[in-house]
């Protein structure tokens, strides 16, 4: 579903130049769940950034279900392939637009019809009611801001979805039922997910595989199952293990 290499992400230009990303390749198998951890500014969020078409200064490979992405376009085919999540719910939704608005206008955006039915849909599919429709953000919890936000990302029935930290700005006892939802979400709509997070507790959770990432550059892929028993083969892989037990 994603193949991704030989890929380096930097902003600006020399000699202030930073190489976020250095020389990542990975792939993610059409439903499965992908991670990429790593501490702050390891270069975790560039690279969904990059795959999302949110950075043009990029260089290498980016395959989105075979076909390889372009610098700088991205089509409306791609937003129905690729949706992204992201961290701060209080951030990604505009204060003056309801919850109807949000969803009409990711709706409308991919050309879909039928916008009653489908946003009862979405909003069920989350798990928030009818209720909830003509709700403005200020109106909801942090918890059901992130519902929206990802009911949003749904809208436009996406197969791959890019999650930067999709609970961690939300308080301990949402995260789980976030978490959870995700997780439902994956089974029943068959999406393919590359989830990027400092908490390997979260990534454990969600994700069969993992990237662990340092300085800019993946320093090791494992299997969770491989990471719950230990056997992570890098001295940074054990010490992110430690830092987080
Ligand atoms: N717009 C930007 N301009 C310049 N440098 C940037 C920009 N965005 C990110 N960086 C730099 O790129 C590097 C990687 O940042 P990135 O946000 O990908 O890290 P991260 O692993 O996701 O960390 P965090 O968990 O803190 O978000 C950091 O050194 C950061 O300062």
């Amino acid at each position: 579903m994603l193949t991704i290499d030989n890929l380096d992400v930097w902003f600006g230009d020399p000699p202030d130049r930073v190489d976020a990303v250095k020389n990542a390749a990975f792939s993610v198998a059409k439903g499965e769940s992908f991670g990429l951890v790593g501490e702050s500014g390891s270069g975790k969020s560039t690279i969904l950034r990059a795959v999302a078409g949110l950075i043009d200064s990029w260089s290498g490979r980016i395959d989105v279900d075979g076909r390889p992405v372009h610098a700088r376009r991205r089509d409306r085919a791609f937003y129905k392939t690729v949706q992204m999540v992201f961290q701060d719910p209080y951030a990604s939704l505009h204060p003056r637009h309801s919850v109807d608005t949000v969803l009409s206008e990711a709706l409308g955006l991919q050309g879909m019809g039928d916008i009653d039915r489908r946003i009862t849909k979405l909003l069920e599919d989350v798990g928030l009611g009818k209720g909830f429709r003509f709700r403005y953000p200020h109106q909801l919890s942090g918890g059901q801001r992130q519902r929206v936000a990802i009911a949003r990302a749904l809208a436009a029935e996406p197969r791959l979805l890019l999650l930067d930290e999709p609970t961690s700005a939300l308080d301990v006892s949402v995260q789980a039922e976030i978490l959870n939802l995700l997780v439902d979400l994956r089974a029943e709509h068959g999406l393919t997910y590359v989830m990027v997070s400092h908490d390997l507790a979260v990534v454990g959770h969600i994700c069969d595989r993992l990237a662990v990432m340092q300085h800019g550059r993946i320093v090791e892929i494992m299997s969770v199952e491989a990471l719950r028993k230990g056997e992570g083969t890098q001295e940074y892989t054990r010490h992110l293990i430690t830092a987080s037990a």
